[in-house]
């Protein structure tokens, strides 16, 4: 099975056979030219079907017309399925975003009789409950990059960092001072989240996935980090 998921950094192409192993590229997310596509991806798409979804609309239509001048078929994976596997209550229903809907998938199929707090730490992070057979709700932040560049937007004399780098508990920098408001703003909140959705679901493991997931595992350390979540949850979805 071949998947593209998109986020709004990077896009992941994908090819699994049993859902438990994916070979994968990552592409930042942007207009796509499958004729930059490297070697044997080209050859991978052109056996479709190709299963599309992601969370940057223009993105998801040129990627249909791409693969439509190819002549390579293209499926969307049906929401009656999600809604069947994991009930809830969001509003509008469609509005639920693509990664999220992945991720609370797997943690349903994969761990049917266990709660999961479900943390995707990407360009935006999300922090999702899935609890008593159903997605409880959860909370969107802003990730770390765009955290960081908020600062740098927003200030005359803050600069634009990358999220590399020690982070000290106390600053004596300008750097050092915004890395550690910032990982420690969103570990803080990861952490906070973690408590307050335990009140509700006291026994819920807590899955962590997403780009920047290892850098809140030292801050998370009970989280299971399952990088391939996005994925596993696309694949059990494509297959219905
Ligand atoms: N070129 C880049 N631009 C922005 N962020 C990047 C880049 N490369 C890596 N990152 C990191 O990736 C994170 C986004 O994670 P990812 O899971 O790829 O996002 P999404 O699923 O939203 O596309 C950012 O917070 C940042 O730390
Ligand atoms: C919350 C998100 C921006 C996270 O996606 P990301 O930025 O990590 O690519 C995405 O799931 C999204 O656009 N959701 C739609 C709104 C919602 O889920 O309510
Ligand atoms: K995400």
């Amino acid at each position: 099975m071949i998947l593209i998921a998109i986020g709004n950094t990077h896009t992941l192409l994908a090819e699994s056979s049993d859902g438990k192993h994916f070979a994968t590229l990552r592409l930042p997310t942007a207009v796509p030219d499958l004729n930059l596509l490297p070697a044997p991806w080209p050859e991978k798409l052109r056996q479709g079907p190709v299963f599309l979804g992601g969370v940057v609309p223009h993105a998801a239509q040129a990627w249909a017309q791409a693969l439509g001048r190819w002549g390579i078929p293209m499926r969307e994976p049906d929401p009656a399925v999600f809604q069947r596997h994991v009930p809830h209550a969001y509003t509008p229903a469609a509005s639920l975003g693509f990664d999220r809907r992945c991720c609370l998938l797997a943690a349903a199929l994969d761990y049917p009789h266990q709660d999961s707090i479900v943390i995707d730490a990407g360009t935006a992070i999300t922090i999702d409950l899935y609890a008593q057979g159903r997605f409880q709700g959860g909370r969107i932040l802003p990730g770390l990059r765009m955290s960081l560049l908020a600062l740098a937007q927003g200030t005359a004399l803050l600069p634009d960092l990358s999220p590399e780098g020690d982070i000290p508990l106390l600053g004596n920098d300008t750097a050092a001072s915004i890395r550690s408001g910032v990982y420690h703003m969103l570990a803080s909140a990861l952490q906070g989240a973690i408590t307050q959705y335990r009140q509700r679901a006291p026994q819920a493991q807590i899955i962590l996935t997403g780009g920047d997931a290892h850098r809140f595992l030292s801050a998370l350390p009970s989280a299971q980090h399952l990088p391939q979540l996005l994925l596993r949850g696309f694949y059990l979805w494509a297959k219905g």
